[in-house]
């Protein structure tokens, strides 16, 4: 029997994702083997400056894929939203499982929804897309930078001066917490999830068809389609990290994927948003991103990324 080596950052998200995809797969009757093997990425070192600032999503990824390439593990299983937009040449996402809840959540403290958070209450979240799509519902509250994961950001919001924070549904359900501990689920309409939210990626080498053949039988296509709109927006759209940038699609009832796309400034006074329905993922992607850029969000693309490198 064949042995698949799954490459993992160590963090506990990342490990759990893992270890339940290889779960599933035994589950399905794939049959492998299945060993972990866990590898430290750039982003897991660098904890304390701004991931856009030190090169972004892709440093969590490009390590794992360097490793992909060299064989010294097979498979790797990444949370979507943190996959750069194209992968290496030789490596492919073989396996979109079911998506999770894609999205966002307030955590605060005295169970006060975003609305009822007082003037100048203290929001932790390091993302541009958060904090963007927060200041354009409720400009009084005051964003607060915060980093670690999951369980440290929890922590903070006991410990440190933060009235709320901002987290991913997907990723709090992971690692196990219940529902319980969430004050208020933000709809997309309110704060428009990262394209890919919820959702996972195993990534794989392109040439190795047995692991492939056996990937599939995970793969969900209703999150394949969508998340691959979302993903085409997100290519053609060139935003890089420093923008805030979101999609989110979903099938509609005669099938069709419709994708609400978004860009914005990153105080939200100015806030790109349209929705494109069609058959083809990739073609609702790249109309999306077309339909904005006609609307001025590559100028704001252009401006916001001239300002950040001015400062
Ligand atoms: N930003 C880090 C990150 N990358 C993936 C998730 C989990 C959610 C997901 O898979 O979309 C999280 C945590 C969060 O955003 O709260």
């Amino acid at each position: 029997m064949r042995k698949i080596i799954i490459g993992s950052r160590r963090s506990k998200l990342a490990l759990t994702q893992t270890n339940w995809v290889a779960d599933q797969l035994k589950k399905l009757g794939v049959p492998f083997e299945f060993e972990v093997k866990e590898i430290v990425t750039k982003g897991d070192k660098i904890l304390d400056v701004t991931l856009s600032k030190v090169g972004g999503k892709g440093l969590f990824v490009k390590e794992i894929e360097q490793a992909l390439l060299n064989k010294e593990i097979d498979m790797a299983v990444h949370s979507m939203k943190d996959m750069p937009a194209i992968l290496p040449q030789g490596l492919t996402i073989g396996c979109i499982p079911p998506r999770e809840d894609y999205r966002d959540v307030i955590i605060s403290k005295g169970h006060m929804t975003l609305r009822d958070l007082p003037k100048g209450a203290k929001v932790g979240t390091s993302s541009l897309r958060r904090s963007a799509q927060i200041l354009a519902e409720c400009p009084d509250l005051d964003i607060k930078w915060i980093r670690g994961n999951i369980d440290t950001r929890l922590q903070k919001l006991e410990s440190e001066d933060y009235d709320a924070i901002v987290l991913a549904a997907a990723g709090l359900s992971r690692m196990g917490w219940s529902s319980d501990v969430v004050t208020e689920y933000l709809e997309p309409q309110i704060c428009l999830p990262a394209v890919g939210q919820g959702a996972l990626a195993i990534e794989c080498r392109e040439d190795d068809k047995e692991l492939l053949e056996q990937l599939a039988k995970l793969t969900c296509e209703e999150t394949k389609e969508t998340v691959t709109a979302e993903r085409a927006f997100l290519h053609k759209m060139e935003g890089g990290c420093q923008v805030p940038i979101a999609g989110f699609a979903k099938l509609t009832d005669d099938k069709q994927i419709s994708l609400t796309a978004l860009v914005a400034d990153p105080n939200g006074k100015q806030i790109f948003k349209e929705t494109v329905i069609g058959k083809d993922p990739m073609i609702v992607g790249e109309q999306a991103a077309d339909l904005l850029t006609q609307q001025g969000a590559k100028e704001l693309i252009d401006r916001v990324k001239r300002e950040l490198d001015e400062s």
